[in-house]
């Protein structure tokens, strides 16, 4: 595989450090071992069945972090293989659009991430930048701001092999009040489609491609799929195929056009139209959505990498891996705002 070995281990251990990236400040990172005391808590910004994360700053170099700690005893055989990934895929991204992955470390009871934070991420989720804005964003804001930083990401992580398969708002941080650059956050999904084959389905039902409906997927389309619909409910207000039910919304999925409000611009909607290509083959990549009139019409023309031809559709059988973080209960949690965050189970 790619990249370094990362090992965890379980049980009692004494705290070791696990992995510490390029990008990790030099101010932060020491020959010494990585452990919780070096930093203070602050805010606990998230609460997930295996993860917290705080808000803290490095005791040694006074620099804030987002400090991502998975409770060891949470963690079920398939975690433990997820958390690995994450920390050996996360590891190797260096993108303006990507939160940066400092540092993994771990003692007996966690693991823990030491993330890109402070006034690098100081504005939040998409999601509740969302809610602030009442469900939806200027057009201009969304190609802009949102869709073209976080095409420029795909087509990156596109290029070294991997697939983020986490799209959705609540997994884009902004990098202040408002809009400016936003980057994504959360790779506990990604793969190496180089070399790992899921044998079932992972992501959110709303943002999942009809292929990935139909059998596990790995193609770079699954990420080119997701932001169709993350265009489309950024604009629109709501996820173009979200029903009450599972077999509804499946059936949405693989069947059904989306309705475009009339407000919407042509632009918009054929940069939509084009991402939520029933076929997989024939779907535009992140790469080529650059291009797009839409994305061009809201932002000057920047060179991106080209996408590696046929880079993604090598598939080892060999490391098939199991991702059950999808279930038959994809539930939502409804807000005050009438808006629901995308939540799997
Ligand atoms: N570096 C960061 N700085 C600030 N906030 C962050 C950062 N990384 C993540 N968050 C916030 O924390 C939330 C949870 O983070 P993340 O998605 O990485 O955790 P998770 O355990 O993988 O969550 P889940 O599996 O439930 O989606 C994100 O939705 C985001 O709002």
């Amino acid at each position: 595989m790619g990249g370094t070995p990362i090992v965890l281990y379980e049980g009692n251990i004494e705290p070791r450090t696990v992995h510490v990236t390029e990008s990790c400040p030099p101010a932060m990172s020491r020959a010494g071992t990585w452990r919780l005391e070096d930093f203070e808590l602050h805010k606990q910004l998230y609460k997930g069945k295996a993860s917290l994360l705080y808000r803290a700053t490095c005791r040694l170099s006074g620099l804030p972090v987002a400090l991502k700690l998975y409770r060891k005893l949470r963690l079920s055989a398939l975690n433990w293989y997820q958390v690995q990934r994450e920390i050996r895929i996360h590891s190797q991204l260096q993108h303006e659009n990507i939160v940066q992955l400092y540092a993994a470390f771990e003692d007996s009871d966690h693991v823990y991430l030491a993330l890109q934070s402070g006034c690098a991420c100081a504005g939040g989720d998409l999601y509740e930048e969302l809610k602030r804005h009442g469900g939806h964003l200027s057009e201009e804001t969304v190609a802009r701001d949102v869709i073209r930083p976080c095409l420029s990401a795909l087509a990156y992580l596109h290029l070294k092999g991997f697939l983020w398969r986490d799209c959705k708002p609540e997994n884009i941080l902004l990098a202040g009040p408002g809009f400016g650059s936003v980057k994504l956050a959360d790779f506990g999904l990604s793969i190496d489609s180089t070399e790992e084959r899921p044998v079932t389905r992972a992501g959110t039902l709303d943002y999942m491609a009809p292929e990935v409906c139909l059998c596990p997927a790995v193609h770079r389309s699954v990420d080119a799929w997701a932001i169709g619909i993350l265009g489309y409910e950024l604009v629109v207000g709501h996820p173009p195929f979200e029903r009450e039910t599972r077999t509804d919304t499946y059936e949405q999925i693989m069947y059904r056009r989306p309705n475009y409000p009339a407000w919407i611009s042509e632009e918009s909607r054929t940069f939509i139209s084009a991402a939520l290509t029933k076929s997989a083959r024939k779907r535009p990549t992140a790469a080529d959505l650059l291009d797009h009139p839409w994305i061009l019409k809201h932002c000057p023309r920047t060179p991106v990498p080209a996408a590696a031809e046929g880079q993604n559709e090598v598939a080892s059988e060999k490391s098939a891996v199991s991702d059950s973080k999808e279930s038959d209960d994809v539930k939502k949690v409804s807000c005050s705002s009438g808006m629901v965050r995308h939540i799997q189970y």
